[in-house]
């Protein structure tokens, strides 16, 4: 994803990023079979995917992500990580269960979720671990515009043209503005998950 944004970055002009799953899931998260088999490195793994949330964060471009599917744990932490997110209306959960797997978050991963949400809504999601549907995650503000299956990339990618022109330093550096402690905390190096049985929420 990092080279992807590189790409995109790299061209000149009006930009904006839409991101989108593949079949029912936009992204389940974190993989946690692959947690499984590489207990060593779950803390580093972590430390990446914080990384890829402080980047789009603050990214000098717009971006919109078109949840077509199943948002869940890291992935629903990366939609919240884009400037705003449309979700399939009737089908699809968007669901941040570390609570209900037991597992715990890093710090920069919490801070990302109460830097974007309203603290009740952040509250709510976090210590629930429930799965929204379209409807309810529209009204908790978990997303941003909800969409019937085959509108929800339509509606993102009509959302991003009409901002690209705000594509540039000026738009990182408001972004940064907005974020900076949860981007300063995303990026500091993740510990307490190597070897441990519950890896990560
Ligand atoms: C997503 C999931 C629930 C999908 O399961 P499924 O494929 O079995 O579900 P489905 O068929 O799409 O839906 C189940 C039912 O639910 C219905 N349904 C689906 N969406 C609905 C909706 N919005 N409203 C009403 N019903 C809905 C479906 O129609 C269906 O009904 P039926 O059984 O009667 O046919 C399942 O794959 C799953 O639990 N995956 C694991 C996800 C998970 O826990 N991820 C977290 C990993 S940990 C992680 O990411 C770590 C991270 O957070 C830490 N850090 C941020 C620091 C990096």
């Amino acid at each position: 994803m990092h080279t992807l944004l590189d790409e995109v970055e790299a061209h000149d002009g009006p930009r904006a990023l839409v991101t989108i799953g593949a079949g029912k899931y936009y992204s389940t998260g974190a993989d946690l079979r692959w947690v499984g088999a590489h207990p060593d490195e779950v803390d580093e793994y972590l430390s990446e995917i914080q990384l890829l949330f402080a980047r789009l964060l603050v990214a000098p471009l717009p971006t919109v992500a078109a949840l077509q599917g199943h948002t869940f744990g890291a992935g629903a932490f990366l939609a919240l990580a884009h400037d705003r997110a449309v979700m399939r209306v009737d089908r699809g959960y968007f669901c941040l269960p570390g609570i209900t797997i037991g597992a715990s978050y890093a710090p920069g991963t919490v801070a990302l979720a109460a830097a974007r949400l309203a603290p009740r809504a952040a509250h709510e999601a976090l210590v629930s671990g429930r799965r929204y549907g379209g409807a309810e995650a529209l009204t908790l503000g978990l997303i941003d515009e909800t969409a019937a299956e085959h509108e929800v990339l339509s509606a993102a990618v009509e959302y991003a043209k009409n901002v690209a022109h705000t594509r540039g330093p000026v738009l990182g550096e408001i972004k940064y503005g907005l974020y900076e402690d949860a981007v300063t905390r995303l990026r500091m190096p993740v510990r307490g998950y190597n070897n441990t049985s519950v890896a990560c929420g």
